[in-house]
């Protein structure tokens, strides 16, 4: 058997690693159209994979060229896979019906069409993508319209992995979800992709039900996780005015079993690539049934969340005394959240892009962010924000103008060096070993932090001589 995956990212990368390493009698392929992509998985210094995952280096050193191969050939592969597996992206559309929206499916057809085009014989199709409920029918229509002497199955196999520790949640599941059709091809193909994550996943612990429920498991389950988020969000606003402290509310509802103690911290805002594009889908789809209620219900988490956001960063503009004009701001963090490189719709880009608005000088250090995704990822906010009431830059602001105003460290002191506030918006666990006492003696005064992940130790810097704002608290 051989397994082919189409999309080399975040997804697609460290789940065939993971599968490569439990069958190492099956021959992985992951196939890619960026070139560059490709050539950062292949590239023998492994410091340079395009992702950066916890253990994934040693997964891929322990697998690859032995049966996980990286390629651009995505003909041969589609040729070759009896299992074909769509990891490709489907961002939120940016253009037309359904803008701001609806997922983006033009990569998953790209894929669709190209298999119909190619594949011959006997293919299960797997959406690994994160996709609308009733995808799984469109990619049928364009294979039966388009393909010649091809017998397929397609399957919803959605993927739960979160960043930072995708290699441990690949490894170790809550569950896997399988959805197919219920019919007796339907089920043989559910129960071969079942046999090839039952070789490290306990059977019970793998679901298996039809397409359309697992199409929309998998946006809900994002929709609960998002909305604890904003719920706790919330409450941590309120907390700020009353003198009750969010940690301890956290802790004092987290230990009520039906509630559990996980997803309850309060920050600055949700980030990543998955939870606003996967609620803004399930919004789009709502609207399109006619359910407005269902629909306005769940737009509240994301507004809620952009409410976040844009309070951390008023906070900030009304403590420096209301403007941070010509002030040098830094930014501790650019991910959306410790352990990955990834900074899709990180908080930290709102916060900056608002104060920027504000004419800040603003200085970035993360450990793991490159300065050219930093200034890619202010110069896509500048295009394409769904709105910019939120925090989009005045559209007037050039590109020059904008790295004038971004400088891009790789050492955190320097970073921090005279500045008038830092803000804390990714919760690396390296920023809480700092020599504070040391950062501080080199700031303006008074020396405000602005910890938007609750991680430091707000007594032990007032303490020092910190102006300290923290969540909730
Ligand atoms: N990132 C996550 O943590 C995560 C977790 C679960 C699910 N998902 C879902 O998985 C999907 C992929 O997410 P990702 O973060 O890996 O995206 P990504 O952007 O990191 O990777 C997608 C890759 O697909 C490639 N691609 C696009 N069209 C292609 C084509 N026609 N042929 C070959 N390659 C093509 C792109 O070049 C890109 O490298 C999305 O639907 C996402 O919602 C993501
Ligand atoms: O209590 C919490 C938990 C998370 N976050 C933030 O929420 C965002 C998302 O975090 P997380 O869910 O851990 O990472 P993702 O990689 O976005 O994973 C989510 O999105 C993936 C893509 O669909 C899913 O597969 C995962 O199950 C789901 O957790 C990050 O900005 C976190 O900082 C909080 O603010 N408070």
């Amino acid at each position: 058997m051989k397994i082919t995956c189409i999309g080399a990212g975040y997804v697609g990368g460290p789940t065939m690693a993971v599968i490569a390493d439990k069958c190492p009698d099956i021959d992985v392929t992951i196939v890619d159209l960026n070139a560059q992509r490709i050539a950062q998985w292949n590239d023998d210094d492994l410091s340079n994979l395009p992702v950066f995952e916890p253990g994934l280096s040693d997964v891929v050193a322990k697998t690859r060229n032995r049966n996980l191969f990286f390629s651009t050939d995505v003909e041969n592969a589609i040729r070759e896979g009896d299992i074909i597996f769509i990891a490709v992206n489907t961002p939120t559309k940016t253009y037309g019906v359904g803008k701001g929206m609806a997922a983006d499916l033009k990569y998953v057809e790209l894929c669709a069409r190209q298999i119909a085009e190619i594949a011959h014989g006997e293919k299960i199709i797997v959406e690994k993508s994160t996709l609308p409920v009733r995808t799984a029918q469109s990619l049928k229509t364009i294979l039966s319209n388009n393909a010649k002497n091809l017998s397929f199955q397609v399957l919803s196999n959605p993927e739960f992995l979160a960043e930072g520790t995708a290699v441990q949640d690949l490894y170790h599941p809550d569950r896997v979800l399988i959805g197919g059709d219920q019919t007796p091809e339907g089920l043989k193909a559910i129960e071969t992709l079942t046999s090839i994550y039952a070789r490290w996943i306990p059977r019970e612990r793998i679901i298996q039900t039809n397409v359309w429920s697992s199409e929309l498991s998998k946006l809900t389950a994002n929709s609960f996780l998002a909305q604890r988020i904003s719920s706790i969000n919330s409450i941590s606003a309120l907390c700020e005015q009353t003198g009750a402290n969010v940690s301890e509310i956290a802790k004092a509802i987290g230990t009520d079993s039906r509630i559990g103690s996980k997803f309850l911290q309060a920050s600055v805002g949700f980030g990543g690539s998955c939870f606003q594009k996967d609620i803004l889908n399930l919004v789009y789809l709502c609207r399109y049934f006619n359910l407005p209620e269902v629909a306005d219900y769940w737009e509240h988490v994301i507004k809620m969340n952009d409410y976040q956001k844009r309070r951390f960063a008023n906070k900030i503009i009304e403590t420096l005394f209301n403007s941070v004009s010509g002030k040098k701001i830094t930014c501790l963090g650019w991910a959306f959240k410790k352990d990955t490189n990834d900074t899709r719709e990180s908080a930290a880009i709102y916060v900056t892009t608002a104060l920027l608005r504000d004419k800040a000088e603003i200085h970035v250090y993360d450990p793991k962010v490159t300065p050219e995704q930093i200034y890619a990822d202010l110069d896509y906010m500048k295009q394409h924000h769904r709105s910019n009431d939120m925090t989009g830059i005045a559209g007037d602001m050039t590109t020059k103008e904008l790295k004038d105003l971004v400088h891009v460290h790789n050492e955190p002191y320097e970073a921090m060096d005279k500045a008038h506030a830092i803000a804390l918006l990714t919760e690396w666990e390296e920023f809480s070993s700092y020599d504070w006492e040391a950062i501080y003696n080199k700031m303006y005064k008074p020396a405000f932090v602005f910890d938007g992940r609750n991680l430091l130790q707000k007594d032990k810097l007032s303490k020092i001589g910190f102006e300290v704002y923290t969540i909730g608290n």
